[in-house]
């Protein structure tokens, strides 16, 4: 059977950076317009050129790739001719191949955001496309507020289109603006407009997330007929975000109907490095990737009931729609108060450690229940779970013993009476029989880095002697905190995450009534799997 072809179009950078907080830089735009080459969508919106300083100097110096690189603007103003509407000049200076421009198709919105008549609105949209095309350039028509507009005047809303597909437009995109539509009706209106003679490879979608239906939406749409999906990396876009490619993609390489019917530009191994190209957009983003994300957050197949681990070690089929390993993901069996000892066991193979006798399996699991009783929390926490099994199984090597530490917490004002928050933080640990005292301090002005936790961090890792080239490049990346009730009492959780130059990232988990206390656990832990996770002999040891 032959595949018909689905177009995949980018717009991290154009809608994608509509979402509140971003702002891409040009090189970060350029390291985007990479990943979504290789990933091989078909189509790259580069942004609106001429809108904004960023965009236009990324137009300027415009990345090669093979993907179609595309400019965004909007349909020219009433009042003047397309010739002379200096935005879509902006645009088209650009001198990309191809053009997107968006345009009203909703009669409220002509009448209230325009102020302009229908017809004249009619002719803007088809006046601008037909610049576009007579330029030699890709005509596509962004069909705004479509599916609120064919419900309101469903003649005009057709009206538009066939306006900007008569002017030659090869791609007319029906856009959910609002994100309010619901499958159902995108795929009714989507058979309307193909029935109405716009054929559906000349048809797009371009959903939003408002209603937490923008991948049902884009997938409505395909069944229905269109055969080109916007979305962007990781959701981005304005308020809750654009169609997911990162979700829609997998979707559309690994499951039926989609997988046989249709063929898209990113092959098989593009796929696998799914995951890579997901988390290096949170990067950029300084956002901690979403652990729930479909396909490719770090939970997406992580098996943590006891009852699920037990299966998935016979046939990880039993618990999981799609191998991990097709997006670039992997498979993780964490340890909490839900794990049985096939938990257990997995993890432990895991971690390269021989499996032990069921005797022992059954004192690290309750270990790891009582703790989790007082407060401790191990299924994200899963660097300080492989600790304390190598503690019970007694293959936990003493790289050193905290003596003591000490840290003050104060707050000033300078001279000109703003707050100032000083830390110091004193740490005496021994390493084979060698005392080593740091001391670090840290101001805090309002907004800027330097708490307490910084200050005990610096110090408890500014001298371990035989190992500090080992843990010079980890790097404090995340720190939570939360109230628990472990036991009887309020007791305060802190989570922190390390990331190294390995890209190796782990996260610790410390428990006590005292804040500082808690963190302090955590860093120790984080130390401490740094130095076995590296293979850090101890100084004399045979
Ligand atoms: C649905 C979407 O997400 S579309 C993408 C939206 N993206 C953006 O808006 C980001 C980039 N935009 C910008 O930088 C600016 O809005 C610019 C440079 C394009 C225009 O800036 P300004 O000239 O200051 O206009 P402003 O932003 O206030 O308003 C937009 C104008 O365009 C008009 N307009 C809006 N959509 C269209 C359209 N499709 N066709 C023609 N004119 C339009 C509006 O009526 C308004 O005109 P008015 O000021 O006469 O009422
Ligand atoms: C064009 C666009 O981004 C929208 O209508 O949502």
């Amino acid at each position: 059977m032959t595949r018909d072809r689905l177009t995949l179009y980018d717009t991290t950078l154009r809608d994608g950076q509509q979402t509140q907080g971003v702002q891409f830089s040009t090189p970060e735009k350029h390291l985007i317009a990479a990943a979504l080459d290789r990933l091989g969508v078909d189509y790259i919106e580069g942004g609106w050129p001429g809108a904004n300083p960023t965009d236009s100097d990324f137009f300027a110096d415009a990345p090669q790739t093979r993907a179609t690189f595309t400019a965004f603007g909007m349909t020219k103003r009433a009042g003047r001719s397309a010739e002379n509407d200096e935005v879509l000049a902006g645009v088209l200076n650009a001198g990309t191949r191809a053009v997107c421009l968006v345009g009203k198709t909703h009669d409220f919105h002509v009448t209230t955001a325009l102020g302009i008549t229908l017809g004249d609105n009619l002719d803007n949209i088809a006046k601008s496309v037909a610049h576009v095309v007579a330029q030699g350039r890709e005509a596509l028509f962004d069909a705004e507020h479509f599916f609120d507009g064919y419900k309101a005047n469903p003649d005009y809303a057709l009206a538009c289109c066939k306006a900007a597909h008569e002017a030659g437009a090869r791609w007319i995109v029906l856009c959910d603006t609002n994100g309010g539509a619901l499958p159902a009706e995108v795929s009714r209106i989507t058979r309307a407009v193909i029935a109405a003679g716009i054929p559906g490879d000349r048809l797009g979608i371009h959903t939003h997330d408002d209603t937490g239906n923008a991948v049902a939406n884009s997938l409505a749409a395909v069944d229905a007929g269109a055969r080109q999906v916007q979305g962007t990396l990781n959701g981005l876009g304005e308020r809750c975000g654009n169609a997911n490619l990162t979700t829609l993609i997998p979707t559309l390489l690994l499951k039926e109907p989609y997988r046989s019917r249709f063929e898209t530009g990113v092959s098989e191994a593009a796929l696998r490095g799914l995951v890579k190209t997901s988390r290096m957009l949170d990067d950029i983003l300084n956002r901690v990737p979403l652990r729930s994300a479909p396909y490719v957050g770090a939970s997406a197949f992580a098996h943590k009931a006891g009852l699920h681990a037990s299966a998935i070690l016979k046939d990880p089929a039993t618990y999981e729609h799609v191998p991990p390993e097709t997006v670039g993901n992997a498979r993780i069996v964490p340890m909490s108060n839900q794990a049985g000892q096939s938990n257990l066991r997995e993890r432990l193979r895991d971690m390269g450690l021989a499996v032990p006798e069921k005797a022992d399996l059954g004192r690290i699991l309750e270990r790891i229940k009582t703790r989790e009783a007082d407060g401790y929390s191990y299924d994200t926490a899963q660097a300080s779970f492989e600790l304390e099994a190598r503690r019970e199984l007694g293959l936990m090597p003493g790289f050193f013993e905290v003596e003591r530490y000490r840290a003050t917490v104060e707050r000033r004002r300078d001279a000109r009476g703003n707050p100032v928050h000083l830390s110091e933080v004193t740490v005496v640990v021994n390493i084979a029989g060698e005392r080593h005292l740091s001391v670090s301090e840290g101001i805090m002005a309002d907004g800027s880095d330097g708490g307490p936790v910084h200050a005990l961090s610096k110090a408890l890792m500014k001298d371990l002697g035989p190992y500090q080239d080992l843990i010079g490049d980890m790097e404090l990346v995340d720190f939570k905190v939360r109230i628990t009730n472990g036991g009887t009492e309020a007791r305060t959780r802190v989570v922190i995450d390390h990331e190294d130059s390995l890209g190796r990232r782990w996260s610790t988990v410390g428990v006590s009534s005292n804040i500082i206390d808690a963190s302090f656990e955590a860093l120790l832990d984080a130390v401490l799997w740094k130095l076995v996770s590296d293979g850090a002999r101890v100084p004399g040891a045979a």
